[in-house]
């Protein structure tokens, strides 16, 4: 306490205590000063105390404090009791909008929940707009340095019932990139010869956005030329062809040539994926071009006998491409080490898995056997999470980077519907809500007559959950309810892995007699209940709806899931069902990044 004299200014209102008489103020207290308690005193017994009033503008905090110019001198600045802001400056918040108060283009990320997880590596403005140009260089599959085989296999054979197919963006890019058409110079400080040694490439891509081609079709150009110039190879095609002549003309009798081919057990290119069933899918499409360019491509999985893998890699007639997982691979490695010994074209689809901390040490050693060979080493994702991002800077420094304009970002033509368990009717019954769901979308398909009269379409819905145990639960439930519903998981037994996707990956369509089961629902569905099994590389070009019964954990797992659907071009939907426990912030900011067409982080 002090005694200020008349004149003096109270410390807490500021008011100058003309013509009161001296007294006794609260220094640095809440306490009103004589002024004001003064003033209190004068509008009478019935005035509320200041207390009792609300605020009436809770979201902007109070004008507090004097203006800078009354701080002036050398200790203006200190023992402030309010943040020293420039009132005239724009904050973040302000400076995202226009003056309509609309989002602005390339302002400040306002995605609090999505920035408290932040999980995926982020890729500049620059970045990606210089991709967009290098984009528009490359219109047609015409202009890209294959062989004519190749462009006749992926033309005729692999896209003979589409018309009129242009590469993808991720195409576009990577394509001339990997066939050296488009060429990354040195970096600063590297030499010519040691930037063309082993050349190392990120594909990062949106999901069903071609990247299997965009990687496979250099890989099959590249093995063709190293075939025209293997001197083994020529020969051994000379002796057989020789020996062929001879048995037709008679000269020649008994066994016919089975000398060894000099690629048997000794593939050139080598495509690593994290299960069987993608395994699977990737060994089709290059099984399908090799009927034409004529290479011979073979599958190394776990849902193989060990005889067919034995005879897959060491039949007589050579390997030229491998699709494998990483741990049989490795296993089949550690016993012949020579089975990596000619390696030239080493890709990692699906890298954001198999560099993650369970696959990686088998992956990396799979990486390190075949280095010596290389020529060009490829990871593939249609996500960069920001450990693996790390993890390739530190170990792969001078890799070139090849990311699409979209990464990311879930497309658009992909709507995005929340469902609220928590609410009537559900009540917290998440089996109730995923079955109302999937009856409310055989309903639409049922609105609309199929192709055939008098019969309706069959929608391919995909119920993706956390664990494996609810699959089976959850598929028990939407069966009780009448619904074509199957589980899928890792326990499933492999062999039926294959039949189960089959449905969901096949591009046929699929119609049915309007039939109807109690309560005048439409049995017109059938359903995949999954965990991430089958969330990474599956092409489902069918599906159009997936449901994410679980919220997922991660940007990353939204855009895995969500990618089954409005796949190559195509529209989709996804619906959320949220319930108390989940994070209703998360989804909306997802939601809303999707809507504005912004990529996740
Ligand atoms: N240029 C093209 N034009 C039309 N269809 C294409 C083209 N390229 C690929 N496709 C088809 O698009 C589908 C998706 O391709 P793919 O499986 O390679 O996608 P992806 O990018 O690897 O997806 P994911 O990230 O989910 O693994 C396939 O059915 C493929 O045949």
């Amino acid at each position: 306490m002090r005694r200020l004299a008349s004149g003096s200014v109270c410390f807490s209102c500021r008011s100058t205590l003309l013509g009161l008489q001296p007294t006794t103020i609260p220094i640095r207290s809440a306490q009103p000063c004589l002024g004001q308690r003064y003033a209190s005193v004068q509008k009478g017994p019935k005035a509320r105390p200041s207390r009792m009033v609300l605020a009436d503008n809770v979201g902007r905090s109070p004008a507090r404090g004097g203006s800078r110019s009354r701080r002036e001198g050398p200790f203006g600045g200190l023992n402030r009791t309010v943040a020293n802001v420039d009132r005239g400056r724009p904050t973040a918040a302000t400076a995202a909008k226009d003056s309509r108060g609309k989002k602005k283009l390339g302002a400040a990320d306002d995605r609090k929940a999505l920035k408290m997880q932040r999980v995926l590596a982020p890729v500049s403005y620059g970045r990606r707009t210089a991709d967009k140009e290098r984009m528009a260089d490359f219109e047609s599959f015409e202009q890209f340095d294959l062989l004519p085989t190749v462009k006749e296999a992926l033309l005729g054979e692999l896209f003979k019932k589409l018309v009129d197919v242009k590469p993808t963006p991720v195409q576009r890019l990577a394509i001339p990139a990997l066939l050296g058409q488009h060429r990354f110079g040195p970096r600063p400080g590297e030499k010519k010869e040691e930037a063309e040694r082993v050349k190392s490439f990120l594909l990062a891509a949106e999901t069903g956005s071609g990247k299997t081609l965009a990687y496979l079709l250099p890989a099959i150009n590249a093995l063709k030329i190293a075939e025209s110039r293997d001197a083994d190879a020529k020969a051994w095609a000379q002796r057989r062809d020789a020996e062929r002549e001879l048995r037709e003309s008679g000269k020649v009798k008994g066994r016919a040539f089975d000398e060894p081919h000099p690629t048997m057990a000794r593939p050139k290119v080598v495509i690593l994926v994290p299960t069987a069933e993608l395994a699977m899918q990737v060994t089709r499409v290059a099984k399908t071009l090799s009927h034409v360019v004529k290479f011979k491509a073979e599958m190394i999985s776990s849902d193989l006998k060990p005889q067919q893998i034995q005879r897959n890699i060491y039949g007589p007639m050579g390997i030229d491409l491998v699709v494998a997982t990483p741990h049989l691979l490795a296993s089949i490695a550690d016993s012949d080490p020579n089975v990596l010994s000619r390696v030239s074209h080493l890709i990692v689809d699906e890298a954001d898995s198999l560099l993650d901390r369970s696959f990686a040490p088998v992956t990396t050693s799979i990486v390190e056997r075949a280095m010596p060979s290389l020529k060009q080493f490829i990871c593939c994702s249609a996500t960069i999470p920001r450990k693996m991002n790390n993890y390739l800077a530190t170990n792969y420094p001078k890799m070139h980077r090849i990311t699409t304009p979209n990464l990311h970002a879930i497309p658009r033509r992909v709507q995005l519907g929340v469902i609220d368990v928590s609410r009537d009717p559900y009540r917290n019954n998440k089996n109730l809500a995923c079955a109302e769901a999937i009856y409310t979308i055989g309903r639409e398909a049922a609105a609309h007559e199929g192709p055939v009269k008098d019969e309706v379409d069959v929608r391919r819905i995909i119920v993706f959950v956390n664990e494996r145990e609810k699959t089976e639960e959850v598929a028990a439930y939407l069966r009780s309810e009448k619904i074509d519903a199957q589980a899928l998981h890792r326990d499933t037994p492999e062999k039926r892995h294959g039949e189960i996707l089959e449905t969901f990956t096949s591009n046929e369509a699929l119609t049915t007699a309007v039939a109807k089961t109690k309560a005048g629902r439409i049995q017109n569905v059938k359903v995949l209940v999954v965990t991430d099994l089958a969330s990474r590389g599956i092409d489902t070009l069918a599906v159009r709806h997936v449901i994410l019964y679980d919220v997922p954990h991660t940007t990353i797992d939204f855009i895995h899931r969500l990618g089954r659907a409005g796949r190559m071009g195509r529209r989709g939907r996804g619906i959320v069902l949220a319930g108390n426990d989940d994070r209703k912030d998360v989804i909306a900011e997802v939601k809303r990044s999707m809507f504005m067409g912004q990529a996740l982080i």
